[in-house]
């Protein structure tokens, strides 16, 4: 598919080298991994030869590292008569993505104000802030604040104990390893790896859409509700409809639509047509639903793609509370550094070559794993002004 667009022929190798598509070349497109098919969209784009690229959102189901290598390779897109426009809720990759920012702001689903072109700095500040200097604009009443952690404010009683044994499971040619492990009630384990080592693999094991290799142990009968990685919907009607026709009880029932429903902010999309919803609208009712299902464990594969940071920090809460209250089991795979750390109780880290083979270790603390999962990713400087992720710039 690359080689029937190609037009920048000269830049082919490169292309290749830098989004590190090398070992699936030779792969079916419809067996990529997430961020491998979004590593083989952005190569779509730049094969070919334009004065204008767009991308939209580029930075989705990419690990920390193939972040930078995306935003690297459509820098490389600019020469004297090239341009870039690319929509981004990642504020580190935006902040060595851009050399201009617009914001948007406005009420979803109702309407939408696009600001003036600002220096990345004054963009990323803006963004943050809620507030538009040049207009004497406010246009949220908070600023964006991160925290690492909260401090936790209840004491947690872990009554039950699931274990999983140590599996195997070969797809083509990519290998994958599972250590044992085991989980407790009111936990969350968040998986962390990078692109194509086996995350979703792993928890569709689980969720008993895929079976161990012959011969190895077999995972638990475990009740399970999944939100997967990709949502594509075919429902045809409201998302109140979807939403009473797949979780009637938990949608009539006080206490989700105060914990989840209301949070999630499906008020202004609830008579929407589903059909018609943005990314970041079908991301939500999609974790809704998720949530919704009675199950014993919750596989929430990337919860943050398409939400913007304000979404994210709310979505990682009410996954948090809910899974605290109701004492149930989640397990996340999760690329947002900041929304892995707040959810983890602990994690698992994968380990190995991306889509030949890798190993999951078994589940350890954030601190305890060796190495830290957030190793090797030193911040490339573009040159210029230095930015820290995701924090106010000065
Ligand atoms: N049917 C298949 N045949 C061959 N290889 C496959 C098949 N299905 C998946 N793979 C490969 O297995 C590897 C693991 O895929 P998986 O979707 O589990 O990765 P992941 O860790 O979830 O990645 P990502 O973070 O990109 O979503 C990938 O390299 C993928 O290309």
């Amino acid at each position: 598919m690359l080689d029937g667009k190609l037009e920048r022929v000269e830049s082919k190798e490169e292309i290749i080298s830098v989004l590190d598509l090398k070992q699936v070349l030779e792969r079916d497109v419809k067996q990529l991994s997430g961020g491998e098919l979004q590593r083989f969209a952005i190569g779509m784009s730049c094969v070919q030869k334009a004065n204008m690229y767009m991308f939209d959102e580029p930075s989705s189901y990419l690990d920390v590292k193939q972040r930078l290598n995306a935003a690297r390779m459509i820098r490389k897109l600019l020469d004297n008569d090239t341009y870039v426009i690319a929509v981004e809720h990642d504020l580190s990759v935006l902040d060595y993505l851009s050399d201009f920012i617009c914001c948007l702001y406005g009420v979803p689903s109702v309407y939408g104000v696009v600001t003036v072109p600002s220096p990345v700095r004054d963009g990323i500040n803006i963004f943050l802030d809620g507030f538009i200097p040049a207009e004497n604009m406010r246009f949220r009443d908070e600023s964006l604040t991160f925290k690492i952690a909260e401090t936790a404010d209840e004491i947690v009683h872990r009554t039950r104990k699931f274990e999983y044994p140590s599996m195997r499971k070969t797809l083509g040619n990519f290998h994958l390893e599972i250590e044992g492990g085991e989980f407790a009630d009111s936990e969350i384990l968040v998986f962390l790896g990078e692109n194509g080592t086996g995350k979703t693999t792993f928890v569709k094991m689980l969720a008993g859409k895929l079976e161990a290799d012959p011969g190895t142990p077999k995972p638990p009968e475990l009740n399970v509700s999944l939100k997967p990685q990709t949502i594509a919907p075919k429902f045809q009607g409201t998302v109140r409809m979807l939403l009473i026709k797949q979780i009637k009880g938990a949608f009539m029932h006080p206490q989700f639509t105060a914990d989840v429903v209301k949070p999630m902010q499906l008020d202004n999309i609830i008579d929407q047509d589903v059909q018609t919803l943005s990314g970041g609208e079908l991301q939500r009712v999609a974790l809704v639903m998720a949530l919704g299902k009675p199950a014993d464990i919750y596989l929430i594969d990337e919860p943050s793609a398409y939400l913007d940071s304000e979404q994210r920090i709310i979505a990682a809460r009410v996954i948090k509370r809910f899974i605290l209250h109701s004492k149930k089991t989640a397990m996340i795979i999760e690329h947002d550094i900041i929304m892995a750390t707040y959810l983890a109780d602990r994690v698992v880290v994968y380990e190995g070559q991306p889509s030949v083979s890798a190993t999951a270790k078994r589940p350890e603390s954030l601190c305890e794993s060796s190495p830290p999962p957030t190793a090797g990713l030193a911040r490339p400087s573009r040159g210029g002004e230095e930015g820290q992720c995701g924090m106010r710039k000065e």
